[in-house]
């Protein structure tokens, strides 16, 4: 459930928040349109904090980190800061290990917290160096794009990519709080908004049909940026993603597995391309659709369901079609997947429009069939 809550002196300011029920590391998820400039009085309402270092990106900064700094300035704290440049191959080692010595620049102690300011690479980047530094520091993650407002920035999933498997180090390390300002994604680039709306799809595939009747139906509002739909989106996404955590918070029992969907084939993707061509929701879209394809072709999916996924992440704006690499290449990446157990592969596949099942027996011919181009009609 999700509860709405008004800041005492701005009454036109609804905020919408969102409970992660995780015993000792439970949280709050906010949000609302021009939040940011609260964030301040949200992390001392719960938190105890005087020094916080603030990472973001080279586009971001510019834009909100005077803002962000300013409010947790109000609130009596110390702020450091650190932008790094924008992209996916930030998220590395080499940037690790400059926050890492940046950290102790900045007297950083175990009551220091790390807010993460951004896009999904700088929250898993910001949120390995909280999992980290000093054995776990506090983590506030601020989601500037709508892929880290639907996704990346609940759930604890923090790490960095190695040159030839995405996501290979990390951690588990929840945060302590959720900020999201959707007026952020007023000045987020289109072709990154579209490439978060993969993450949205996803939830609407792996476990509420009803969600994803609402985005075919919502597609002028969600193109047009509509604050309200925007909200109604972010806050079913983030509500179906917690109660995933809340039931397998790392991936455990298996469950957690489902947020997984497309996964699989997306890593390889992005991997083999260097991290550089595609964007994470591009390679996911495309990651769907090899999987729902994979599913059609075993029966356990119908064809009309695999088109209407097809029809809506193209409809979004989403590619679909795999990028020209050699299928054994893509199969050989896929087979470095976490999910891999004891040597196999392990997909995840779906039933039907907000059902998905764990998947152990899939043959590689299977998977090099999907990476071939859509017969024309
Ligand atoms: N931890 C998780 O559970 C999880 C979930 C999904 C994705 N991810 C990871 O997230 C990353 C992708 O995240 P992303 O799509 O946010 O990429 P990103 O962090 O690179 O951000 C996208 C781009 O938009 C810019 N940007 C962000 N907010 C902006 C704003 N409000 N205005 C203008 N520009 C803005 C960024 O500078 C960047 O250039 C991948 O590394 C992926 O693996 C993690
Ligand atoms: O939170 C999760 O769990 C997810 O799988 C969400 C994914 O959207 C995300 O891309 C995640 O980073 C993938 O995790 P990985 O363990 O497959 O690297
Ligand atoms: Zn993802």
């Amino acid at each position: 459930m999700s509860e709405n809550v008004q800041f005492a002196q701005q009454p036109a300011m609804t905020v919408t928040r969102i409970d992660v029920n995780l015993g000792p590391r439970s949280y709050p998820i906010f949000v609302g349109d021009q939040i940011l400039p609260k964030a301040g009085e949200l992390i001392t309402s719960s938190m105890d904090v005087t020094h916080a270092v603030v990472i973001t990106d080279s586009n971001v900064g510019p834009l909100y980190l005077e803002t962000c700094q300013q409010a947790l300035e109000n609130e009596g704290i110390r702020v450091s800061s650190v932008t790094l440049p924008a992209g996916e191959t930030t998220k590395s080692l080499r940037y690790a290990e400059e926050l890492w010595n940046a950290m102790v620049d900045f007297r950083a102690d175990r009551k220091t917290v790390v807010v993460a300011l951004g896009g999904g690479v700088i929250g898993d980047l910001a949120g390995f160096i909280a999992a980290t530094y000093a054995r776990g520091l506090r983590l506030i993650q601020i989601p500037t794009s709508l892929l880290a407002q639907v996704d990346s920035s609940v759930g604890g999933k923090v790490g960095i990519n190695l040159e030839k498997a995405k996501n290979m180090v990390g951690a588990f390390h929840q945060p302590s709080l959720v900020v999201i300002d959707v007026g952020t994604l007023r000045s987020l680039p289109p072709r990154e908004y579209i490439s978060g709306l993969a993450e949205v799809v996803k939830y609407g595939v792996i476990l509420d049909a009803q969600f994803f009747q609402f985005l075919e139906e919502n597609v002028t509002g969600i193109r047009n940026l509509d604050a309200q739909t925007l909200t109604t989106i972010i806050a079913r996404c983030c509500r179906l993603k917690a109660d995933v955590v809340e039931a397998d918070e790392r991936e455990e029992t298996g469950y957690r597995a489902i947020l997984n969907y497309g996964h699989t084939f997306a890593h390889a993707f992005e991997t083999l391309t260097g991290y550089t061509s595609l964007l994470h929701g591009e390679a996911v879209a495309i990651g769907m659709t090899c999987a729902a394809r994979l599913a059609a072709s075993r029966n356990m999916f119908s064809r009309e369901e695999c088109e209407r996924q097809t029809n809506l992440l193209k409809t979004l704006g989403l590619p679909t079609e795999a990028p020209p690499l050699s299928p054994n290449d893509v199969l050989a990446c896929m087979q470095r997947d976490k999910k891999v157990q004891h040597g196999r592969l392990r997909l995840i596949l779906p039933k039907r429009l907000g059902e998905v099942a764990l998947v152990a027996d899939v043959d590689p011919s299977e998977i090099t069939a999907v990476l071939a181009p859509l017969p024309k009609n």
